[in-house]
């Protein structure tokens, strides 16, 4: 008798999470017990409205914001209670990444492609040569040209500029990318390509985090969807259910505002009946 295959152990598991903000007196619930996980080449699609906690997620996951309950566990390590001293250790490696929405924030505007591409692999002591090397083919794995390699970011057009900063992510070769509104600032064409390459990466085994407001980008790349309102996670599922038998009233607003999605959006009068039951 063959046993069925065990599922592959997720790469970031997320139990619990809260963040408050703020003096004791006047503390805010950011984050309100989010719990989610994420497998070896799953692109996880988190969308929510602005407000709703999805960068801050993002920043408790990387060790930027102080977590007030929950764990976090990236590729079976318990970072939560890591100090400064453990997260550089863990940046350092390379495990998790973080893609901005402004690439010029991911890329130091001093440095050339080349300089970008190979500067994580150097702090880490890999040789010269094998770290040329890798930028180059990492280069290529965004779809651009060796050309570009002497280029400063501000020689770039914004969708170049993007693919470099996915490069620069993917070089240490990490197990999970968080990429936060990774295509907003870009053009339609610009967007596609960007879109493509990240649904090249799940055949890599990378872990992709991909954080909008927008559930028609993440629809089309993510497998799995989570919604995030007023900081709670309120609906998780494969990308096709949440948009086809969406459960909760904001996501059946948001699905019933993207025409896209669906053919038909939602008529007028149903997404204000769906906003009142919001507001109720
Ligand atoms: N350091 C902070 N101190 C106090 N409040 C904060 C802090 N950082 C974020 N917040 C608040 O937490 C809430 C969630 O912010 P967050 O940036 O995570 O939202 P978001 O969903 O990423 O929004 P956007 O789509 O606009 O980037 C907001 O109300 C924000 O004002």
């Amino acid at each position: 008798m063959t046993s069925a295959p065990h599922p592959p152990r997720p790469v970031l598991e997320v139990t619990g999470l809260t963040v408050r903000h703020g003096p004791r007196r006047r503390r805010r619930t950011v984050l309100d017990g989010v719990s989610l996980s994420v497998a070896p080449g799953e692109t996880l699609g988190l969308i929510g409205e602005t407000g709703s906690g999805k960068s801050t997620l993002a920043r408790a996951v990387l060790g930027l914001v102080p977590v007030s309950a929950g764990t976090v566990v990236v590729d079976g390590e318990d970072v939560t209670g890591h100090d400064e001293r453990r997260w550089r250790a863990l940046r350092r490696r390379g495990v998790v990444q973080y893609v901005f929405q402004d690439p010029l924030r991911s890329l130091d505007p001093d440095l050339t492609v080349e300089e970008s591409l190979t500067e994580p692999l150097l702090v880490r002591g890999v040789p010269r040569t094998e770290a040329a090397a890798r930028a180059r083919r990492f280069l290529d794995r965004v779809h651009l040209t060796t050309a570009l390699l002497g280029r400063l970011p501000g020689e770039l057009s914004g969708g170049q500029r993007q693919r470099v900063a996915v490069a620069r992510a993917l070089v240490t070769e990490p197990r999970v990318v968080i990429l936060d509104e990774p295509v907003s600032a870009l053009d339609s064409a610009n967007r596609v390509r960007v879109l493509d390459i990240l649904g090249e990466l799940r055949a890599d085994g990378v872990a992709l985090v991909f954080i909008s407001h927008d559930l028609g980008s993440v629809a089309g790349t993510a497998d799995r969807v989570g919604v995030l309102y007023r900081g709670e996670l309120v609906e998780t599922g494969t990308a096709h259910a949440v948009v086809n038998r969406p459960g909760h009233v904001y996501t059946r607003l948001l699905v019933g505002s993207a025409p896209t999605l669906r053919g038909a959006p939602a008529d007028r009068a149903e997404r204000d009946r769906l906003r009142a039951l919001l507001h109720a």
